[in-house]
């Protein structure tokens, strides 16, 4: 598309266009647009879209737009202006003085926020169900019951689910979270806090929690993922999606986005993004003895950990 089209497809005003110029510069300057001539005969620049872009198409069945609409909302971008007086304070979270309240607090007395919420998460776990079920099937080979712990509006689960009419599926999340959702044949909901008890399982998947969490918190949600394997003497494992950082070591914007987000986890939730000697430690003072790392989607890794 070239200046003049996208001017009249968007619509702008006339008067306007050396700014949409301007703006479409720097969009394809950090990659969001590629520039060429239209045609062979024709050396007009054009615009197109590049893969990252095709990520925030609304109608892209992995669209990523309702993540990205979620972490621009003035309740995630907010706490970021209280970092001077959080390092000042004993809160927990910047997002604490910001909103009086942990985000998981937030999300119970604010529906709103926790379905806008849940919709960004979703659309995350579309794109990186895809190619865990594309690129690892094998993870889920001799499975009969898997619990998705903290698993939300149930994305992963019934991804799992339908792939492996088998595996009996479990979604455990907080009450106000699950209430009014639907299960199928092998899939069901259940309501309950993840670090009193999880529903026994050959394998509980967690993806994005553990780096939701301090140090100690994540051995006493590990401990309790061992304890629903291992019940009557079965040995199952642990199915872990998270971000590990510095496993990207040729990449410097990789490397960039893990220690951004590993700041939003410093921001908002107490958490904080980890090497594979953290995450090895964790595994180790939870009593797990092996694991074994699949990178995927570049900056992420699959792990699976077994007791
Ligand atoms: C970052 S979201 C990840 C959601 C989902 N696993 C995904 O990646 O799409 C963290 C999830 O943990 C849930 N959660 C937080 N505290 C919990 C608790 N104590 N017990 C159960 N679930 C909890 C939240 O409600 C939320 O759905």
């Amino acid at each position: 598309m070239t200046l003049s089209e996208l001017i009249t497809a968007l619509p702008i005003h006339p008067t306007k266009s050396p700014h949409v110029y301007r703006l479409m510069r720097i969009l394809i300057h950090s990659g969001f647009f590629a520039s060429k001539n239209r045609s062979e005969n024709d050396q007009e620049e054009a615009y197109v879209l590049t893969k990252p872009s095709r990520l925030l198409l609304k109608d892209n069945p992995l669209s990523m737009t309702p993540y990205i609409v979620a972490m621009i909302d003035p309740m995630f971008t907010t706490p970021w202006n209280y970092l001077s007086t959080w390092f000042q304070n004993e809160d927990l979270t910047p997002f604490v003085t910001a909103h009086g309240k942990t985000i998981w607090d937030y999300g119970e007395h604010d529906v709103k926020f926790a379905h806008f919420w849940g919709d960004g998460m979703a659309s995350d776990a579309r794109l990186v169900m895809n190619v865990v079920i594309n690129k690892c099937k094998g993870v889920f080979d001799g499975l009969e019951s898997l619990v998705d712990v903290g698993g939300g509006t149930g994305t992963v689960a019934k991804a799992i689910a339908d792939t492996f009419p088998d595996i009996e599926c479990t979604v455990l999340d907080l009450p106000h979270i699950v209430a009014g959702f639907q299960g199928s044949k092998n899939l069901k909901y259940v309501g309950g806090d993840m670090f009193e008890a999880i529903p026994p399982a050959d394998a509980i998947f967690m993806k994005w929690i553990l780096h939701d969490w301090h140090e100690e918190e994540c051995v006493k949600l590990l401990k309790r993922c061992k304890e629903a394997i291992t019940i009557n003497d079965k040995k199952g494992k642990v199915i872990i999606i998270d971000f590990m950082v510095g496993n990207q070591k040729e990449n410097e914007k990789s490397t960039e986005t893990q220690l951004f987000f590993d700041m939003l986890m410093m921001v908002t939730v107490n958490g904080k993004e980890r090497t594979e000697k953290e995450w090895a430690k964790l595994f180790l003072d939870a009593g797990f003895s092996d694991y074994k790392i699949t990178p995927i989607l570049g900056l992420r890794a699959l792990i699976e950990v077994y007791p």
